[in-house]
């Protein structure tokens, strides 16, 4: 063997959306790689590296497994899984190393531990792996109920370490990869299938998407594709090409899917916009973006609407309410922020994305309009407002169950 970089596959996806089906359907193929795979699992038990074992003719003695329970790879387990591919590149008995990350994983942190290290691990991968595709594998059936009756996403039930819920680490995990397997697509009829890929194209134009049924693809779609990009990746987000290209903010209507940009500069009423916030139709799949809710002249408020969970709370500081010498730093590492800068209020103001199926934003934006402060209302004291938003973080709003 080579003394080259170990390339290195990532499967990431809710809980039951195909993730072990394809890796053994990947393993069964003739790829011509000996492949080592690690696999972490949430569970006490790691039911996932026995189904791998019995299902992938381990006899040849080409394939190896590392099985990892009791905690998720993005969180507590990021040093361990260094210390364990660390031990496997001392061997160096294989070509190419795939990793099944946990329903719940970041993806961003996963990647990080390969493509930058871990400060606190023994292990340096850099240099010995190399990240090359990062794959979600996307339930086509939990789509299309979600699609049918306003349900979650996602049937994972576990919540991740930081107490976010599975549907925004899925949303994370689209938004965030080179390849999505649209799996299980046998569950679920055509004209559905064509509507959950346009959904799946606005939420990450970036990612090549594949229909797949029980994990069924030709290994080289995700085995040494050589797609990742660590930077491109960051940036792929269908909200965040929204909020950078402001070449439309006119809703865009496409097989169905509609995104849209709203802007303001003057502030949201604090109770009008957390109801607003709290009732958004279910038809809207992600939000995403900052705005400034009156009487919190420090702090942007940032939303996040993943799937039916909604998020709202301080999300950072306005430049505008900094000291001055730390303003200009700001205006040093961005030129052009001076553009958009007002005079009286700096930064502050409101920029939100919102991506759905099926639904009609004229009626949003105008209730959205109807969120910011009137005329009269520019007027008042600001701090005899009511404000629903709580201090420390971003919170949950609404859950579908409740
Ligand atoms: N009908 C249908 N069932 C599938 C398909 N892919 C996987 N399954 C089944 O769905 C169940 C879950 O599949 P897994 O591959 O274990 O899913 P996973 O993502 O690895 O799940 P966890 O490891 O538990 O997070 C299994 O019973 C599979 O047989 C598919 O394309 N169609």
């Amino acid at each position: 063997m080579t003394d080259s970089p170990i390339p290195v596959t990532i499967l990431s996806g809710s809980l039951g959306a195909g993730k072990t089906t394809t890796l053994n359907t990947v393993l069964n193929e003739e790829h011509g790689l000996d492949v080592a795979v690690v696999v972490n699992d949430m569970g006490e038990i790691n039911v996932d590296a026995e189904l791998v074992e019995q299902q992938s003719e381990l006899s040849e003695g080409d394939e190896e497994i590392i099985e990892m329970s009791n905690g998720c790879i993005c969180c507590r387990l990021r040093g361990d899984m260094l210390e364990e591919v660390g031990r496997l590149a001392e061997r160096r008995d294989f070509d190419y190393l795939l990793v099944e990350s946990s329903g719940i994983s970041e993806p961003i942190p996963v990647a990080q531990t390969f493509a930058r290290g871990f400060e606190d691990a023994e292990f340096d991968p850099t240099g010995t792996y190399e990240l090359d595709t990062m794959v979600t594998v996307v339930n086509a059936h939990s789509f299309y109920e979600a699609f049918d009756s306003g349900a979650a996403l996602t049937a994972d039930e576990l919540t991740p370490e930081d107490g976010r819920v599975p549907e925004e680490a899925l949303l994370d995990q689209i938004e965030f990869c080179d390849v999505l397997l649209l799996n299980k697509c046998d569950l679920v009829p055509d004209d559905a299938l064509d509507e959950i890929e346009a959904v799946l194209e606005r939420l990450q134009p970036r990612a090549e998407i594949i229909r797949t049924e029980h994990g069924s693809i030709d290994p080289g779609q995700i085995l040494d594709t050589g797609l990742f990009d660590f930077d491109a990746a960051s940036q792929s987000a269908g909200w965040k090409h929204e909020l950078n290209h402001d070449h439309h903010h006119d809703p865009q209507e496409e097989h169905g899917v509609t995104s849209f940009t709203f802007e303001a500069d003057r502030p949201f009423h604090p109770v009008r916009i957390a109801d607003l916030l709290a009732e958004l139709p279910a038809q809207i799949i992600r939000a995403k973006g900052f705005f400034w809710s009156a009487g919190r002249e420090d702090v942007a408020m940032g939303i996040d609407k993943a799937g039916t969970s909604v998020r709202a709370g301080p999300a950072g500081q306005w430049i505008a309410a900094l000291p001055p010498a730390q303003q200009e730093r700001y205006f040093q590492a961005r030129p052009g922020i001076e553009e958009d800068w007002d005079e009286e209020w700096g930064d502050r103001g409101t920029q939100l994305v919102f991506i759905g199926r099926e639904f009609d934003a004229a009626p949003l934006v105008e209730s959205l309009e109807d969120c910011v402060l009137t005329d009269a209302e520019m007027d008042e004291d600001w701090t005899g407002f009511p404000d629903p938003f709580g201090t420390d973080d971003q919170r949950e709003l609404a859950l579908a169950d409740d």
